[in-house]
């Protein structure tokens, strides 16, 4: 008899993206009339953004129900993946016998201007967050690109030392030369293109566009500073 193996080990890529994925057209979803032509095509559509958050929401909880955990929302990019995370780990919580104690703390870093990553790598505003010490830490990003930010992050958390340290990310890009920063939980993986959309900007537009599209190049121009 066939044995079923239960996949324990979280660590995958996600839902892989191929280079090839030509993405859906535009003309089939809504998405705001002013970005109108700033677009090449919608790459993720909002229903799958949030039938695949559930489900790593399920695999968060299977791997940490019943600890306490932080959240460390990373701002801004992360902010509507972790929302949503968010709520559907408190609905799991409320739902079954397992639960996670969350609370909720966020972290800005910035480095991107255009679609390029700079040197420029701060974290904003940063505070003491000695009380991360001996906490399980979630941290919840919307992107690793370069890996720089995320390598930040972690070398800056790590410094507060935490019991454990938990990253979900919601798209992992497939970049050359990328840090070798994989999250734990991964939503999609994505080919090398500049995406929007779903609290993702170029230059602090699009975070109000649901769907995750790529950018076009008259986009990149309009916007560009
Ligand atoms: O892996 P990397 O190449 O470092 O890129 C990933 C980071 O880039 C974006 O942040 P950005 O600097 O644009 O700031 P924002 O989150 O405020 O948009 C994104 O939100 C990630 O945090
Ligand atoms: O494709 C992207 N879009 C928005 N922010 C980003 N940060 C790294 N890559 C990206």
């Amino acid at each position: 008899m066939a044995e079923v193996v239960a996949q324990t080990d979280r660590r995958t890529e996600g839902i892989v993206i191929k280079d090839d994925w030509p993405g859906y057209s535009l003309d089939l979803f809504n998405y705001p009339a002013h970005y109108c032509g700033d677009l090449d095509c919608v790459i993720i559509p909002h229903g799958v953004i949030m039938d695949r958050t559930e489900r790593l929401a399920r695999n968060i909880m299977d791997d940490l129900g019943d600890h306490d955990i932080v959240v460390l929302c990373v701002l801004k990019g992360g902010y509507q993946f972790c929302a949503d995370l968010v709520e559907r780990i408190k609905a799991l919580s409320r739902n079954s016998s397992h639960t996670i104690p969350m609370r909720v703390h966020f972290i800005r870093l910035r480095s991107y201007l255009n679609d390029q990553s700079t040197k420029d790598l701060h974290i904003l505003g940063a505070e003491d967050l000695s009380f991360l010490a001996g906490k399980n830490v979630l941290i919840v990003e919307g992107i690793v690109g370069t890996g720089k930010t995320m390598e930040t992050l972690l070398k800056h958390v790590q410094a507060f030392r935490p019991k454990m340290i938990k990253v979900a990310g919601l798209l992992v890009k497939r970049v050359q030369h990328s840090l070798a920063c994989v999250p734990d939980y991964v939503g999609f993986e994505i080919p090398d293109r500049f995406v929007v959309g779903y609290a993702l900007d170029y230059n602090e537009y699009f975070r109000d566009l649901n769907h995750i599209c790529v950018i076009s190049e008259s986009g990149k121009k309009k916007y560009k500073v």
